[in-house]
């Protein structure tokens, strides 16, 4: 499902090697945290398999899709768009917009919204506790608030695989735990997910793949037992 073969980056203007002969395979299904101190090349690491910025050398291959130095083609592209749900540091939300529009507006790049999408939106946020929220606008929500509808607005899509980048950060941990704790249920739907975090406290809590970067590199890859339940 995501191949990483290899794969270096290096970022020509600055000539920092951001990653270094990177390996690792995640199936389908399986979910993985991706952790390391801050600079290790998390971010960089999930812009490549998004498609965003292209590797130095070795491939990253996606669902199928080959991500190399050469790049990809626009059909490439879109199909790698439609496969990926996307939950950025920043959110990317629409200010201005409700909660439900904000979770529509990533459903309709995929085709026009039929009442079955908003339904299914709808029983989204149910999940995620925000069903009182749902006209609410973007600007009066909270910051763990914001981050439940990019969640949801990611995984509306019925996206093969989830990334988010730092979906934990500026949380505290009682919300940090919960945020993980969503993101770990779409498990459930054969959804593959790979999550960066500095919030490594919490990890005891889930079962999965912990990926460690340092300096660029894989340190370490465990698969973690959940060690206690919360
Ligand atoms: N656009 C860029 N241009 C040049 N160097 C960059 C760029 N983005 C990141 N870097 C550098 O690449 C390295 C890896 O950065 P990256 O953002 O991938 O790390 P990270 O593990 O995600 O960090 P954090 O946890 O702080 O978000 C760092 O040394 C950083 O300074």
């Amino acid at each position: 499902m995501i191949d990483i073969s290899n794969l270096s980056l290096e970022y020509n203007h600055t000539k920092t090697m951001a990653l270094k002969n990177i390996d690792f395979y995640l199936t389908k299904g399986e979910m993985a945290f991706l952790v390391g101190e801050s600079g290790a090349g998390k971010t960089s690491l999930i812009n490549i398999i998004m498609g965003n910025i292209k590797p130095t050398s070795g491939r990253a291959t996606v669902n199928g899709i080959s991500l190399t130095n050469r790049g990809i083609n626009k059909v490439q592209k879109v199909s790698l768009r439609r496969q990926i749900g996307p939950i950025f540091q920043d959110f990317k939300l629409f200010k201005g917009r409700s909660v439900l529009e904000n979770v529509l507006i990533g459903l309709r790049v995929l085709g026009p919204i039929t009442e079955e999408d908003k339904h299914h939106v709808i029983q989204l946020l149910n999940q995620v506790g925000l069903q009182d929220m749902i006209n609410h606008k973007i600007d009066h929500l909270s910051f763990g608030e914001r981050q439940r509808v990019a969640i949801t607005r990611a995984v509306a899509r019925k996206p093969e695989i989830i990334l988010a980048d730092e979906p934990t950060g500026n949380l505290d941990q009682e919300t940090a735990f919960n945020i993980l704790k969503l993101l770990a249920s779409f498990k459930s739907n054969n959804t593959t997910i790979l999550i960066t975090t500095h919030a490594t406290h919490l990890l005891k809590y889930f079962q999965g793949r912990v990926i460690t970067l340092k300096s660029g590199q894989v340190s370490s890859d465990d698969y973690l037992e959940k060690e206690e339940s919360r």
